[in-house]
């Protein structure tokens, strides 16, 4: 037991409390947490205030690197016995939560490449009081997005290394949505909402995290060799582009790599490289090896 988890009179060297007493002390904790929540609240009032004063409010309140931060930390701090996973995604909902009532947003998500692991992603990091909106497809969802406000895109990030339909085309013009965040914030093998996903939303230039960058590449004379050409450190999913032997590549290069790296490598295997355009960027991968609590 902590020491403010101890009631106000009592030492750990006390006689052993009453179930009564224990149970008014989870009461008290309750209400003290209700307490600060609120206050919570009353702070985003304020910080709305802030934001429209510096012009930094956009479209959408979702503050990507923020959050890659705020997730980081609570992962790194936490201890005990309530297992971590309860403790991500109770921050998942006070955050998306608080976002929303700044500024009401829509979470739009591409079911296509399966319903329930993107509805858990969607309702782990959202909750349930931002709408879910459902799409057969990514170009609805990003369609929706660019049709929007401020309202979010989920779309699986790398369900193969292949794809039939390079939706991140769409991304490529100056204006259209962009990636702005990769989920879950903290990876792990076992995680309950572990499906890799992107969100994409109107530019937030201003607040974007640059530590992973995501490029869509257009290639002609697309070979095997050309794939494996490809170096290891790149992520990339690629779907047949227009002519025979085209291909369109979603590339994501962790931190330290530049793209020339990648389009380098494929001239030298005999591509030919018609076009490249950045189409977002992320927070770089939080991998927790051992989850910090477990029951
Ligand atoms: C509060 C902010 O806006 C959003 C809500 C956050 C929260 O509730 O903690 C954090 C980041 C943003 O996505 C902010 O920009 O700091």
């Amino acid at each position: 037991m902590t020491q403010s988890a101890m009631p106000q009179n009592a030492t750990q060297n006390d006689a052993p409390l009453s179930l009564a007493d224990l149970r008014s002390e989870i009461d008290r904790i309750d209400a003290a947490m209700h307490q600060l929540l609120m206050e919570r609240s009353e702070i985003i009032d304020r910080l709305v205030q802030v934001k429209h004063t510096q012009g930094t409010e956009g479209g959408s309140a979702f503050r990507p690197a923020r959050e890659a931060d705020m997730m980081r930390r609570l992962v790194e701090r936490h201890r005990g016995l309530l297992p971590l996973d309860t403790v991500e995604s109770i921050w998942r909902v006070i955050i998306a939560t608080f976002t929303y009532v700044q500024a009401p947003y829509s979470v739009h998500a591409d079911l296509s490449g399966g319903e329930a692991p993107m509805r858990d992603s969607a309702r782990f990091h959202f909750g349930f009081t931002v709408p879910f909106l459902p799409h057969m497809g990514a170009r609805g969802v990003i369609d929706a997005v660019a049709g929007s406000r401020g309202d979010l895109g989920l779309l699986a990030a790398a369900p193969s290394p292949s794809a039939a339909d390079p939706w991140w085309t769409a991304l490529e013009a100056e204006g259209a949505p962009k990636i702005i965040a990769r989920l879950p914030f903290v990876e792990r093998d076992d995680h309950p909402a572990g499906l890799p996903v992107f969100v994409v939303s109107h530019p937030i230039a201003d607040a974007a995290v640059r530590e992973v960058r995501v490029y869509s590449l257009r290639v002609t004379g697309w070979s095997a060799a050309a794939g494996r050409a490809i170096p290891a450190f790149a992520e990339v999913v690629v779907a047949p582009d227009e002519a025979l032997d085209g291909a369109a590549l979603l590339v994501s290069l962790p931190p330290g790599h530049a793209v020339d790296e990648v389009t380098g490598a494929l001239a030298e295997a005999g591509a030919g490289i018609r076009a490249v355009a950045e189409v977002g960027s992320h927070a770089a991968t939080h991998k927790v090896v051992r989850p910090a609590a477990r029951p």
